[in-house]
């Protein structure tokens, strides 16, 4: 085994295809085996609003890794530890939220990359280096982390192009929650400005050269943002699903 695994959600946004994912807040080894299996590109795992922490999130990423899904996580913060933790359990590509100047972007990168691109702190025998057995890992490590990062205030987007170009960004995601809560309309992310910056954002940022991303909570606007020019699109979220399926079956039986 040689170097770092190879990122194959970073090779195909480098291509341009269009990825679809699947958001996971469940926090569970046997859904996220069970999701990873369904045909989605990618799965988030989702440390901020999840009740998970690094030790619990290393066996949902064993348990997903027998899918075709190509596991993203997200850490709590925009913070160099979190995400160090992150990459050592075998993360490569990451979703880091609200990034609000190019700084704060420069410092998600650099927390991503060992010296000297970075500050990564090393450790020799990780999931991420197979355990020692992956030899030239720290050497490869750096080019098959994917960056993303998270835009979801209205002062973010203004500084989009600036965000996009810091070196290292792969891919700027659009938060649609926070962000229509940013503009006034929290719990409202179809209210047409929201909609109107989300349809704008997708431009601007394919004019960057970099991927854009965002997430959705049902097909039809997942359809509706893939049109738009999103790249990866996460379609809907593991616990909607689960209570949309389980409302609906009780629904049906009446009183
Ligand atoms: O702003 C957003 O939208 C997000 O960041 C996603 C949220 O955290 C949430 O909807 C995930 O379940």
């Amino acid at each position: 085994m040689t170097g770092a695994p190879k990122n194959a959600f970073k090779a195909r946004l480098l291509a341009g295809e269009t990825q679809w994912g699947l958001w996971s807040s469940l926090a569970s080894p046997v859904a996220a085996e069970a999701l990873s299996l369904t045909g989605f590109d990618w799965m988030l795992f989702d440390t901020e609003h999840s009740p998970v922490e690094v030790a619990a999130l290393q066996p949902i990423l064993q348990a997903a890794a027998v899918g075709t899904a190509q596991a993203v996580a997200r850490p709590a913060w925009n913070d160099k530890v979190l995400i160090k933790r992150l990459l050592d359990i075998g993360v490569q590509t990451v979703l880091v939220p609200f990034i609000q100047t190019p700084e704060e972007a420069e410092a998600a990168v650099a927390a991503t990359r060992y010296p000297p691109e970075g500050i990564r702190g090393v450790a020799g025998s990780t999931r991420a280096s197979r355990y020692g057995m992956a030899a030239g890992y720290l050497q490869s490590a750096n080019e098959e982390i994917c960056v993303l990062v998270q835009i979801e205030t209205g002062q973010a987007l203004e500084r989009l192009e600036e965000i996009a170009a810091v070196k290292g960004v792969d891919g700027v995601f659009i938060g649609p929650s926070d962000l229509s809560a940013s503009m006034g309309y929290l719990g409202q992310p179809g209210a047409e400005p929201v909609q109107d910056a989300i349809r704008s954002a997708a431009g601007r940022i394919a004019a960057t050269g970099k991927a854009s991303g965002i997430l959705a909570t049902k097909a039809e606007d997942a359809l509706r943002y893939r049109d738009w020019g999103y790249k990866f699109v996460a379609a809907g979220v593991d616990t909607g699903l689960m209570m949309g399926a389980a409302r609906g079956l009780r629904s049906q039986l009446g009183e």
